[in-house]
């Protein structure tokens, strides 16, 4: 498969609780240095790498409600709307390095506003990822990046600095979440009263997670075939495997699951750009648990582009004559 592709990165910019102690800023760079461009461009991809998006800090920036760095958060997800929409537009898949999954706002903005017409997002996570400014418990706009995005919330976002460039982008029928296990009471309102699809960790195990991909592209093809955004959160994965996140949750994806959701992806020819994010090299307690975090992210991104664990091979192959 010849991808032409751009890796963007991204740093924290949801508030720094403690627990987080910064550190997801280091995660494009360790996905980088354990080689993900030459292990693409090994499958047959067509690379560009774009390199790390920078972003004025934000002096004052005091918190909107409760939202935290609302200033920051809102300014440098407008940046990476305008990037992945340059790279839509030339053509690209774009990757978006993580970084915190707050980075979700302006790669799904960015890519709606290139793709014209409607995407289908599936968010691969423990967490869904869509408190409003107003249920949020946290402040951290991590958790609640996908609020801003879906039109049936629009009404339940108040103003904040920096955001009012936000159109809303996403319809929440166009939406599948697979993995969660940490879900907030007012999330979960949300995801019913939305009637948003969701498979989580109960639905895996009962399901099956062959069974689990099939009734995801059923569902969002039973209308139209729609390009496919996909946010995946490294945290979706067991934290036994990707321990070095900032908040991990026991009972995840196994994975041979989280590989094969990227396989059947690939497989339906729609993926249209990927976020890859919360991979927190300080969150890691031993290099080993960095690595193999690391390890497992660049192999969720082959996967997506063509990685198959049955094997490849180049396109025109022909074996040796003697
Ligand atoms: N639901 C919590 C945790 S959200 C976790 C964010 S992430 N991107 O999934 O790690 C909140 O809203 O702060
Ligand atoms: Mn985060
Ligand atoms: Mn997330
Ligand atoms: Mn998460």
């Amino acid at each position: 498969i010849i991808v032409n592709f751009i890796i963007t990165a991204w740093g924290s910019s949801g508030r720094l609780s403690p627990k987080d102690r910064g550190g997801v800023e280091d995660g494009p760079d360790r996905i980088r240095s354990a080689g993900l461009v030459g292990r693409l461009q090994a499958q047959g991809c067509g690379v560009k790498d774009y390199g790390n998006l920078r972003f004025d800090d934000v002096a004052d920036d005091a918190p909107a409600g409760r939202v935290m760095r609302p200033r920051a958060v809102g300014s440098a997800s407008r940046t990476l709307a305008h990037a992945v929409f340059t790279a839509k537009t030339d053509g690209h898949t774009p990757v978006m390095l993580g970084g915190d999954h707050s980075l979700a706002i302006g790669s799904i903005h960015g890519h709606a506003a290139a793709a014209g017409g409607a995407l289908s997002v599936v968010w691969v996570d423990a967490h869904a990822d869509i408190n409003t400014p107003l249920t949020t418990p946290t402040g951290n706009v991590h958790g609640q990046a996908m609020s801003y995005l879906v039109r049936e919330l629009h009404s339940k976002i108040p103003a904040l600095p920096h955001f009012s460039w936000i159109k809303p982008c996403v319809s929440a029928k166009d939406i599948v979440y697979i993995g969660l296990r940490d879900v907030d009471p007012e999330e979960h309102y949300i995801l019913k009263h939305l009637g948003i699809k969701v498979f989580s960790m109960t639905e895996v195990d009962g399901l099956g997670i062959a069974r689990v991909m099939e009734e995801t592209c059923d569902y969002l093809f039973s209308d139209a075939k729609k390009p496919i955004h996909l946010s995946y959160d490294i945290d979706a994965i067991d934290p036994l495997l990707a321990p070095a996140t900032g908040t991990p949750v026991v009972g995840g994806l196994t994975y041979r699951e989280g590989i094969y959701i990227t396989e059947q992806i690939c497989q339906t020819g729609l993926l249209s750009a990927v976020d890859l994010v919360e991979v927190n090299p300080k969150q890691g307690t031993t290099e080993a648990q960095v690595l193999s975090t690391v390890q497992i992210a660049v192999d969720v991104l082959l996967g997506c582009f063509g990685r198959r664990r049955g094997g490849n091979h180049p396109a025109g192959y022909r074996l040796p004559e003697p």
